[in-house]
């Protein structure tokens, strides 16, 4: 007996906007016992500016989440909670290592409603923080999109988040198509999984055009220095200023739980990992190359720990919608549809399109990482490397707000007034303190997962146009090339982890490889 298909009303999903939520969400919480929250909330970034926020929220009530009623107010709570919340920790000089009561309390409770965690999640702030700007228009438009909240109120950081918030909406009709085509092979019916096979391909390159406007309005410089520093998150922060994590206080004399949770990150979306498990697939630890490989290439060094880091951030996305995903891998049968008809040119075209798209999108995602942490990340290190080592050591003691400073002045050494940011450069003793991810590569785990999507294309063409192989390594022979140069590795911090990444000062700007 298979098990059901999964039906979207038992997950909270709609069919015409997918993991965005059915009813918009809303834009002031009805009960004016919360108008507290309204009002930091609505003036946030005047008050971090101010170094007032803190104060304010120190001096705030233990508000009781039994005033909420429906889900989209439970939802609105816990945007506006974590918005305070990342604020109130990353706000100041220095990072916070406690969250007062006035945030943990509501914000544990409204976190266990909506089966979340307590921290800043991609939900919170791209699927549950947007409005229309006019309602009789699309939501998969961006020009018809706003965001409710940000940390820093600059339109690089809305369009951060709307470019997600479009792409979910314009991806949501791929979820009720392709559970269709899951029928249709149960049935037999050829032609319908090529229709939808072909329909899903079509839409999938409208999501990638969407993924390229993200240069339009988000400016690399703004989304290192000013957006990214408040979507850190509290676990292996240690160097951040988070050697503990964070201290989420349930009573007015600092009794409460330490927590650890990764930061807010585009990887929490469903939507992107329902187009891997509706095709079949298959993302390894990072660092296997194929599914009998024991590890990365080391290089000599230690291998990097077995670590599934998609995986792991389904434990970052509403419930609902991670049992949604568990539900739709054990009825996926697409691939295994196509692979038994080695005679079906147009079905196994259709199918290996839709890899190509989505591979495609991968690499796009990666030109844009390059774009936005691993050349500014680099740009910052070459800076502290022109910097006196005491210069460096200061400002590493204070990561939290590196790289937000304007330069320290050489006479006082001041920060600037609101600076935030992590300065994930190696300390100037060459240590390496791999964690994190334990240790991995940003650019391997990016490059493994646009593989791994190639990799189970019907064509060898296919597979090898969408799976680069790695090019045959120097060993020092006059044919084979020069000796590979040891290559120093630096800790960067990504959105939801910290990675590593090869130092090429310098370097180019092509990573696509
Ligand atoms: C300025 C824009 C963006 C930056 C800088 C960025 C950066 C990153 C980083 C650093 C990671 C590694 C994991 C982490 O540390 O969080 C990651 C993973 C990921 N990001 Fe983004 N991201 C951006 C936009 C997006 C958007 C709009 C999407 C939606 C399509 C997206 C989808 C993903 C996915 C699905 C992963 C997991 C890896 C994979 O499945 O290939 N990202 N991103």
């Amino acid at each position: 007996m298979l098990p059901p298909i999964p039906a979207l009303a038992d997950y909270g999903i709609s069919p015409t906007h997918g993991f965005l939520p059915e009813v918009l969400p809303l834009t002031r919480l009805p009960d004016p016992y919360y108008n507290k929250w309204e009002a930091v909330a609505a003036n946030l970034q005047a008050l971090i500016l101010s170094g007032r926020l803190r104060g304010v929220i120190d001096r705030l009530p233990v508000l009781s989440t039994t005033g909420l009623e429906h889900d989209a107010e439970w939802r609105r709570a816990y945007s506006l909670l974590i918005f305070m919340a990342h604020g109130y920790i990353w706000g100041g000089d220095s990072p916070s290592e406690r969250l007062p009561p006035s945030i943990s309390v509501p914000l544990l409770q409204v976190s266990e409603h909506l089966e979340v965690p307590p921290v800043a999640t991609y939900a919170g702030l791209c699927l549950w923080n947007f409005k229309l700007l006019f309602v009789d228009e699309p939501v998969d438009e961006l020009e018809n999109l706003a965001t409710l909240h940000t940390f820093t109120g600059s339109m690089d950081e809305s369009w951060f988040y709307l470019v997600s918030v479009a792409i979910e909406a314009r991806a949501a009709p791929i979820i009720p198509l392709m559970l269709t085509a899951i029928a249709a092979a149960r049935n037999g019916d050829h032609g319908a999984v090529l229709r939808c096979l072909r329909t899903f391909a079509e839409r999938l390159a409208e999501v990638g055009s969407l993924l390229g406007r993200m240069h339009d309005h988000c400016h690399p410089t703004v989304f290192y220095d000013r957006i990214r520093p408040f979507l850190a998150g509290s676990k292996n922060m240690a160097e951040a200023g988070l050697p503990n994590g964070v201290l989420y206080e349930l009573d007015d004399a600092g009794r409460g739980e330490l927590h650890q949770y990764s930061g807010g990150s585009n990887a929490q979306s469903s939507i992107i990992q329902f187009f891997d498990l509706v095709l079949g697939i298959e993302h390894r630890p990072t660092g296997n190359k194929d599914a009998g490989a024991g590890g990365e290439e080391t290089r000599g060094r230690a291998p990097a720990p077995q670590h599934n880091f998609i995986q792991e951030m389904r434990k970052y996305m509403p419930g609902p919608h991670a049992r949604f995903l568990n539900d739709v891998a054990s009825v996926a049968n697409i691939r295994e549809f196509v692979n038994e008809r080695p005679g079906d040119v147009e079905l196994r075209v259709a199918f290996d399109s839709c890899l190509a798209m989505l591979s495609k999108l991968r690499d796009r995602h990666i030109d844009i990482v390059t774009r936005y942490i691993v050349l500014p990340s680099r740009a910052v290190r070459a800076r502290s490397r022109s910097r006196s080592p005491e210069a460096v050591r200061k400002q590493r003691l204070n990561l939290a707000t590196a790289s937000r400073q304007p330069p320290q002045s050489p006479t006082t050494g001041r920060k600037g007034p609101q600076g935030i940011a992590l300065d994930t450069s190696s300390p100037p003793d060459g240590r390496k303190d791999l964690k994190g991810t334990g240790g991995t590569q940003l650019m391997s785990f990016l490059k493994q997962a646009r593989d791994e999507t190639g990799e189970i294309a019907v064509y060898e063409w296919a597979k090898r146009y969408m799976s680069r192989l790695p090019r045959t390594e120097g060993k020092g022979d006059f044919f084979l090339g020069k000796a590979e140069r040891p290559v120093e590795e630096v800790e960067v911090a990504g959105l939801a982890a910290t990675w590593t990444m090869e130092d090429e000062y310098g370097g180019g700007i092509c990573n696509t490889g």
